[in-house]
């Protein structure tokens, strides 16, 4: 596995009005890693991912992707760059069939480096990719329907390959099993890891089942400031991590 730094947080802070909010995170998150952030409610992760995304700006400290500042671009500039967040089903084109919004996310991925021409030889190219794609999404089957009438569950799954599709080399996914049925989310899981193999994934989760079972490493935030950035054993026996989650759900 390679040992290059994807994402890299320097003492980023981030103050709403007199609120400190972000207090100083600094994190390494080495290429093709699967990080996961957990931490009580209110502790600050949905700010850490704004400010990583681009949606907020951070009141210091920088954010680094494969080593170049990004911390201050707007969204679509860090999502050019190869960062993106994957949270919301609406990403999908709703009318367009499974198909239809692969091939349409892998378009884009080469539409501004192919000259036109080039598109179209590629035609066959982006249908096999969109193929192979699909199968790994277990969607194959539902090929030409629409993604309206895809399950709640399917319809995250096709987001998330459209948002891999699109030239995701740093994939943020915001709580990727919520409002899942168990078996859902189990499915959701191993779709999320076949899916990362060649990517680096950063995810915000609160399931502790699915968070231990798909992490290379969990860093804790609590209170704005990362208390343990480890493996899921070294994080499962760590006294302050079992303190601020009271000692019970760790376990
Ligand atoms: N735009 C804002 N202006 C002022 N305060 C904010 C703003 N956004 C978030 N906060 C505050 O920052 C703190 C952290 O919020 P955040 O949503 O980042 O936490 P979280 O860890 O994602 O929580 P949860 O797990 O409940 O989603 C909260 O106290 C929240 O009220």
């Amino acid at each position: 596995m390679s040992q290059e730094t994807a994402l890299a947080l320097k003492g980023l802070t981030k103050n709403f009005g007199r609120a400190e909010i972000i207090r100083g995170v600094d994190l390494d998150i080495t290429a093709n890693e699967r990080h996961v952030i957990i931490g009580p409610n209110g502790a600050g992760k949905s700010t850490l991912f704004n400010l990583i995304s681009g949606r907020l700006e951070a009141s210091s400290g920088a954010i680094e992707l494969f080593g170049r500042n990004i911390d201050g671009l707007p969204p679509h500039r860090v999502n050019r760059l190869g960062l993106s967040r994957s949270f919301q089903v609406t990403n999908l084109f709703q009318n367009m069939t499974v198909m239809q919004n692969l091939r349409c996310a892998l378009l884009w991925s080469e539409g501004h480096r192919y000259a036109f021409w080039k598109l179209v030889n590629s035609q066959q190219a982006v249908t096999e990719r969109a193929e192979e794609l699909m199968e790994r999404l277990h969607l194959t089957a539902k090929r030409d329907v629409p993604a309206s009438l895809l399950t709640y569950a399917e319809q995250r799954a096709l987001e998330i390959g459209a948002t891999i599709a699109s030239g995701a080399r740093v994939l943020l996914l915001d709580e990727p099993t919520a409002g899942m049925s168990r078996t859902e989310a189990d499915d959701m899981v191993e779709l999320i890891r076949e899916i990362t193999t060649d990517c680096t994934l950063v995810m915000v989760e609160h399931d502790l089942g699915v968070v231990f079972n798909l992490a290379d490493r969990i860093s804790v935030l609590v209170y704005g400031e990362v208390i343990a950035s480890d493996t899921p054993e070294a994080v499962r026996a760590n006294a302050a991590v079992q303190e601020a989650y009271l000692g019970t759900e760790v376990h």
